[in-house]
């Protein structure tokens, strides 16, 4: 039994079809990622699921229990939202047993309870303050406080970290993939942040305008994208693309006389004649020579980075360019004219009709 199933959700705000039939299961302990640009649908999903929204039609399951019509308290859920929505005139204590006071749970059980959240989110010392005395990141512990007590089935975060500064946001994320790795609750998290996403789900499903694009491992989102979509929502800098064309088995690059041998793998899929897109992530790319020992493009140098780690460098080739991120030792000059060498396991291809991988 799935902890958490989606089926064929649906959702129209008038003529407007904003849930395009969403399907998903979840086993329990699952950290699903909703990942999408803004108004792709993820929170119109996760409201549904809460029960703030009602879809137009396809089913919810909780625990194996259709939650359809059952009032969002009583679907054994907890959502975090991205405004903390603490009562400002309340202890950080009483914020986070709030929900416990309103079921009646006894003053002692309850203390336990906010006492044990904020030992794991380490706030016990603030239980006494107010919110008004509290930073960004405190305040959101005492949300996340809020939503433990409860030890709910399923948690629903909405943008939790949004609200945040940079530092504080990558702390936060660290303690929750904490959190989550020692409660194994079910959780499903909306974010439009990649490394987010990438960080902290078991899944992702990467949504684009009410439909699910790809669902899958962060690995599998980032190494097999199933369209252009994901392959160049996922990963910064993007993912190259090229504009190439099959001819006699080999793929030749648009504009320049190049050719790269088509991968055997490939072979049955595009056909002679075909138009691909090439993808390629700018970490694959190498400094090389065109010796022909391995893949390689020709290039000139455009733009060279540094941002620490490594040189973001961006060079031409023809008309199109291409970005790789080399080691920072790596000597490279604007107007240089070297080869971009790389495995050619690295290569991706992509229909430009359809979008979707070869
Ligand atoms: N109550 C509503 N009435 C009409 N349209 C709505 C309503 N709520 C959401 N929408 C529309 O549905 C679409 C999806 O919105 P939703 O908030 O789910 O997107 P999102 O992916 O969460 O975006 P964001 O990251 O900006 O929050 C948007 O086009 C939005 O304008």
């Amino acid at each position: 039994m799935s902890a958490l199933e989606i089926r064929d959700v649906r959702k129209s705000y008038g003529s407007v079809e904003t849930l395009k039939g969403i399907d998903i299961a979840l086993e329990s302990g699952e950290f699903l990622v909703l990942l999408g640009s803004s108004g792709c649908g993820k929170s119109t999903l996760l409201n549904i699921i809460a029960g703030l929204a009602e879809a137009t039609s396809g089913d919810v399951l909780i625990g194996g229990r259709s939650v359809l019509g059952v009032h969002p308290k009583n679907r054994d859920i907890a959502m975090v939202f991205q405004s903390y929505a603490l009562y400002p005139n309340l202890t950080v204590h009483r914020n986070i047993g709030f929900g416990l006071e309103m079921r009646k749970v006894p003053a002692t059980e309850r203390d336990k309870a906010v006492r044990e959240a904020a030992k794991l989110l380490q706030i016990e010392s603030l239980l006494d303050r107010k919110p008004g005395q509290l930073s960004g990141g405190q305040r959101q512990r005492v949300a996340i406080g809020r939503a433990l007590v409860r030890k709910p089935q399923v948690f629903l975060f909405d943008e939790p970290l949004s609200n945040l500064d940079a530092k504080l946001r990558l702390e936060m994320r660290t303690e929750l993939k904490r959190l989550h790795e020692m409660l194994r609750t079910t959780v499903v998290y909306v974010t439009h942040d990649q490394i987010e996403a990438m960080t902290l789900a078991s899944r992702i499903a990467v949504m684009r305008d009410g439909r699910i694009e790809q669902l899958g491992t962060p690995e599998e989102i980032y190494n097999q994208p199933a369209t252009l979509y994901v392959a160049g929502f996922v990963g910064a800098p993007s993912m190259n693309m090229l504009e190439a064309a099959v001819e006699d088995g080999k793929l030749k690059i648009t504009g320049i006389d190049a050719r790269l041998a088509l991968p055997a793998r490939f072979a049955g899929a595009a056909s002679n004649g075909a138009k691909v897109v090439v993808g390629i992530r700018p970490e694959a790319l190498r400094l090389g020579t065109n010796s022909g020992a391995e893949p390689s493009l020709p290039v000139e140098i455009d733009v060279v980075e540094l941002t620490g780690p490594e040189q973001v460098t961006t060079a031409r080739i023809g008309a199109q360019r291409l970005t790789a991120t080399l080691p920072p030792q790596a000597r490279v000059a604007k107007g240089e004219r070297c080869a971009f060498v790389f495995d050619e396991d690295a290569l991706r291809l992509f229909d430009p009709a359809t979008g979707k991988t070869f």
